[in-house]
């Protein structure tokens, strides 16, 4: 079971299954904490550890649509490249861990799944957690991959998860919550962030905005988490250009750019097919590293 902790504010003990007699058990009565703080796996098969005070975010999840274009998007394969590349920078070893353990993965702001599965599925099948907020994806991801844990929760609140207990924090396109990633990092362990890079559907933005902004994120970030510790160990760009029907660049400025106005999704609809840049970069922290400056 992975080891997920108790989200009642205040408590954050270890999650345990327990049988009525309160010996160890299957998950399927819930999980427990020792104060007797009780979860129930919703059917969908996620476990639900939203506090109603975590509820409200100045990012509330992605909408319904918003998850369904993002699942139709990653399963027509164009970002098999990135996934590929993830996936091989996933599988390094990592020094806080047994060449032969796997290690605790969560990833927070998972979506629908998709990539979670594409990536880490074979090799930690029963070590990786992802955390999101949107029931929507949650359902869609349990559906596709039950062997995994998946957690509904405000990544931008306190993490479920114990001091020093994780060995890889990912967000793909998803959360960083940077003093929460410090604070569940076990000594020596990874964090790998995927983000937009400033070429991502550039003719598109172009498009729908007149003026698309090229934007690099890369530095602000990790300025951000030198301030808690972790070292940059790679910075790298994947780029690739695609041909694009109508109903994918629908899809793909659906999912991304949430702030597209009617009007600008007007302009795109208008579109027919289009050669389109997909760009992102990829950046490995570790705990231990000398953190340089950038
Ligand atoms: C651009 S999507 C990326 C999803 C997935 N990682 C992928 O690459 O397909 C960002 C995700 O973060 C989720 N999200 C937004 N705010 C969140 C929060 N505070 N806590 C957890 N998840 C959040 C959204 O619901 C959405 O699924
Ligand atoms: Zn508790």
């Amino acid at each position: 079971m992975f080891p997920i902790c108790c989200s009642v504010r205040g408590c954050g003990l270890p999650l345990a299954s327990r049988d009525a007699e309160g010996q160890s058990s299957d998950a399927s009565g819930g999980l427990f904490c020792d104060r007797g703080h009780h979860f129930e796996q919703a059917k969908a098969g996620y476990w639900s550890l939203l506090q109603p005070q975590d509820k409200k975010s100045a990012q509330a999840g992605d909408s319904d649509d918003a998850v369904e274009a993002r699942r139709r998007w990653l399963q027509r394969g164009h970002m098999q490249g990135l996934v590929d590349r993830v996936r091989e920078l996933a599988g390094q070893p990592c020094s806080a861990i047994g060449a032969q353990q796997p290690g605790w993965t969560v990833e927070l702001g998972c979506g629908e799944g998709t990539f979670s599965q594409a990536i880490f599925e074979s090799a930690a099948p029963d070590h990786y957690c992802g955390v999101e907020l949107s029931k929507k994806a949650l359902r869609l991801a349990a559906r596709s991959w039950p062997a995994a844990t998946w957690v509904l929760a405000n990544a931008d609140r306190r993490l479920p998860f114990a001091d020093r207990s994780i060995q890889h924090v990912v967000s793909l396109f998803g959360r960083r919550p940077y003093q929460e990633i410090a604070r569940v990092l076990a000594d020596d362990a990874r964090v790998l962030v995927v983000v937009p890079g400033p070429e991502d559907l550039i003719e598109l933005r172009q498009q729908a905005q007149e003026v698309g902004q090229r934007k690099s994120r890369w530095q602000a970030i990790a300025e951000q988490f030198a301030e808690v510790g972790l070292g940059l160990l790679s910075h790298e760009q994947w780029k690739h250009s695609v041909s694009l029907q109508r109903e994918a660049l629908q899809d793909a400025m659906a999912m991304t750019y949430r702030a597209v106005r009617r009007s600008q999704q007007q302009r795109i609809e208008q579109l027919g097919n289009a050669e389109v840049t997909l760009n992102a970069e990829i950046l490995l922290f570790d705990k231990a590293s000398h953190v340089p400056t950038v």
